[in-house]
């Protein structure tokens, strides 16, 4: 495990896009795993920025969302496709048809979950997953629960989870209750996986979450089975590791 610490956000953004980038260099198409939330937005930011200064292109690439909402219609400003449409995919020239993201409209939602884990199979390995991390040790939607599932699945969403992105919304009834979200199994099978942390009130759980003993109550753990996970922790969300 390489853990990385950041006096400030710019820095960590710097470094996370580096990271997306160097591997774009080498691999042009390489099979990004891409996250939501307020975490990666900083990010994605600097990762435009070197796409526009041509130190990067998404011509080749390939990308796989980790989860969407149950029932917003896509075009829901609270959408992770209306996300991911605002904060990278508009500004850069990856293919739509290489865009790939959980359809949670789907009228058979089981049958979206396995078009997903067809299509993610089709790939064999994400080279680059990038995870955030819930306040509850979720990643993706895989919520704390006695046991987690490995491939795509629909997950009803805790109550703090709802309550957390109920910031996003106008009101807490208006947070979908469910969503799709990408398996653990599927998470932990990329080549590299990028867990970014921002924030005190996320401090505790990322310490628990990489020091802790692994349990699937709380599912960023299991990152610590990972051959090839890099962290990186603003000082905020580090605090606890010095
Ligand atoms: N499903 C997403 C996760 O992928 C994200 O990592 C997490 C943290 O979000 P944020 O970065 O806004 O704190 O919660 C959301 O519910």
């Amino acid at each position: 495990m390489d853990i990385r610490f950041f006096p400030n956000n710019e820095l960590l953004n710097t470094a996370a896009a580096g990271l997306i980038a160097h591997l774009l260099q080498a691999k042009p198409n390489a099979v990004l795993g891409l996250a939501t939330g307020g975490t990666p937005v900083g990010i994605y930011e600097a990762l435009i920025k070197l796409y526009e200064q041509q130190h990067i292109h998404f011509r080749e690439a390939i990308s796989f969302n980790l989860d969407e909402y149950v029932g917003l219609p896509e075009t829901h400003d609270q959408s992770y496709h209306a996300y991911m449409q605002q904060h990278l995919f508009s500004q850069i020239d990856m293919p739509e048809t290489s865009i790939h993201i959980p359809n949670g409209n789907a009228a058979d939602l089981q049958a979206e979950c396995s078009r997903y884990d067809s299509l993610l199979d089709k790939v064999k390995q994400i080279d680059l997953q990038i995870l955030g991390l819930g306040h509850n040790g979720h990643i993706g939607f895989n919520e704390p629960d006695a046991g987690l599932v490995g491939g795509t699945h629909i997950v009803e969403l805790k109550e703090e989870t709802r309550l957390a992105n109920a910031r996003y919304f106008d009101s807490l009834d208006q947070v979908p209750t469910h969503a799709i979200t990408m398996g653990i199994g599927t998470i932990l099978k990329a080549k590299t996986i990028l867990l970014v942390v921002r924030g005190a009130d996320k401090a505790k759980i990322v310490h628990d979450a990489l020091t802790g003993p692994i349990t699937t109550e709380n599912p960023a753990s299991l990152l610590q089975t990972h051959p090839n996970l890099v962290v990186m922790l603003d000082a905020e969300a580090g605090v606890l590791f010095s």
